[in-house]
């Protein structure tokens, strides 16, 4: 893909994967993330510590009111060294963002936060917070674990690994190459993932203060505006593999009641900029869709439909992931709470502004299958 082609004809999608900061091995998983680096040297309390032991297990442990953010220096990238410096920083201020307003459940709303100036790249929530166990060994759950993690144990590790290997799966499909083999080796969150703990622990950190009942106003960054600003949640509506897989197929989502094509069109603010200008050049370019249309070849057609048909089960797929995660585990919770209440006041309310809204804040069911039914609507007819 990277090489170019000798024709006559304008070459499909001559797009140079590592302009786009984007790994032919990796694909857009940021390969071998740094973990850790001296990122607060400017900090007596913090300086000269390894990374994890300067934060990375706040929200785990104690309430970060009690202890590290309170002390948090003004941060600056001018002390951060290359790319994968500011994806670490990045990373490790994003989490403790996400710990320091959740960690007491929806009902926290800190006035304030300590954040450095700039307003910091998109999350590498998953793409930049892997490291294996083993260097040398394989790249496979069992040799890997999160850089950082928030509250969810061992269904957080699960969840944050799930998702990267299925980035990993889908690299063949960036460059064009079949993609079913590794698909079919790629772990499932079910093994991994405990639905009750994703309902009531995972998803609530990973929520924004965008679209978001429990944080209507979003949030002040201090330093950076005095009016609140809003961000949606860390969402895999923001990895750019299905962006860039729609867009190589030509599916176009639509705007419907649920504003499916804007919403997704919003995720992509939250992609590193390279992946997403990667994204819209797949746009600009010679569309497979396009020359398959031209050639009126049926075998041709008929190829094309089958990658068509994978992406539409894939999200059929999801939404039956997504229905035990969100839906099931919503009405247990419910059922709980009803319990609980009957139990008397003292009882701690569990998260509920989030019922049927996902971590990027959209009304989930509506959502999915309308662009599961638009990618559908993809295949073309004989
Ligand atoms: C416990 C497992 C999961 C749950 C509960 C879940 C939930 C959701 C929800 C609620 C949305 C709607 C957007 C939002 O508001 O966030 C969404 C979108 C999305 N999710 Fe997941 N998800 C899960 C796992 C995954 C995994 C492993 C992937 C693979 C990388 C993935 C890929 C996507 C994509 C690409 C979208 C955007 C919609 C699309 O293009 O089809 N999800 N997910």
């Amino acid at each position: 893909m990277e090489g170019s082609v000798d024709t006559e004809e304008p070459p499909l999608l001559p797009l140079a994967l590592s302009s786009f900061h984007i790994s032919e091995e990796f694909g857009f998983l940021l390969p071998d993330p740094l973990v850790g680096v001296f990122l607060f040297e400017g900090s007596p309390q913090l300086a000269g510590q390894p990374l994890h032991h300067r934060g990375l297990g706040i929200a785990g442990s104690a309430p970060c009111s009690q202890g590290f953010s309170w002390q948090m220096p003004q941060l600056s990238p001018q002390q951060l060294r290359g790319r994968e410096e500011l994806h670490l920083a990045h990373l490790v201020l994003s989490f403790i963002t996400m710990g320091y307003v959740w960690q007491e459940g929806e009902e926290a709303n800190p006035p304030f936060l300590w954040l450095q100036q700039e307003l910091l790249p998109p999350s590498y929530f998953v793409l930049a917070n892997w490291r294996r166990k083993d260097p040398n060994g394989p790249l496979e759950m069992e040799n890997l674990d999160p850089i950082i993690a928030l509250p969810g144990g061992e269904s957080l590790r699960g969840f944050i690994l799930v998702t990267l290997l299925v980035e990993k799966a889908a690299v063949p499909g960036i460059k064009l190459v079949p993609v079913h083999a590794a698909a079919h080796d790629t772990p499932c969150c079910s093994y991994y993932v405990d639905p009750e703990v994703f309902y009531s622990v995972i998803r609530i950190f990973l929520s924004g203060w965008k679209d978001n009942p429990a944080m209507a106003h979003g949030l002040i960054y201090e330093g950076v505006s005095p009016e609140a600003l809003a961000f949606s949640g860390g969402s895999a509506a923001q990895s750019t593999v299905l962006h860039a897989f729609d867009e190589l197929l030509g599916i176009c989502h639509r705007q419907d009641s649920e504003h499916a094509a804007a919403f997704l069109h919003r995720m992509r603010e939250y992609m590193p900029p390279a992946h997403r200008t990667f994204v819209e050049q797949i746009r600009g370019a010679v569309s497979p869709r396009h020359l398959m249309l031209s050639s009126g070849n049926p075998r041709l057609r008929a190829a094309f439909n089958r990658c068509v048909s994978a992406l539409a089960e894939l999200r059929s797929y999801h939404i039956t992931i997504v229905t035990k995660y969100i839906a099931v585990a919503a009405a247990k919770a419910k059922a709980r709470r009803a319990e609980l209440s009957e139990a008397g006041p003292a009882v701690r309310k569990a998260p509920s502004a989030l019922e049927d809204k996902g971590t990027g804040g959209s009304h989930i069911f509506s959502f999915l299958k309308s662009i599961r039914d638009t990618t559908r609507e993809g295949m073309i007819r004989a």
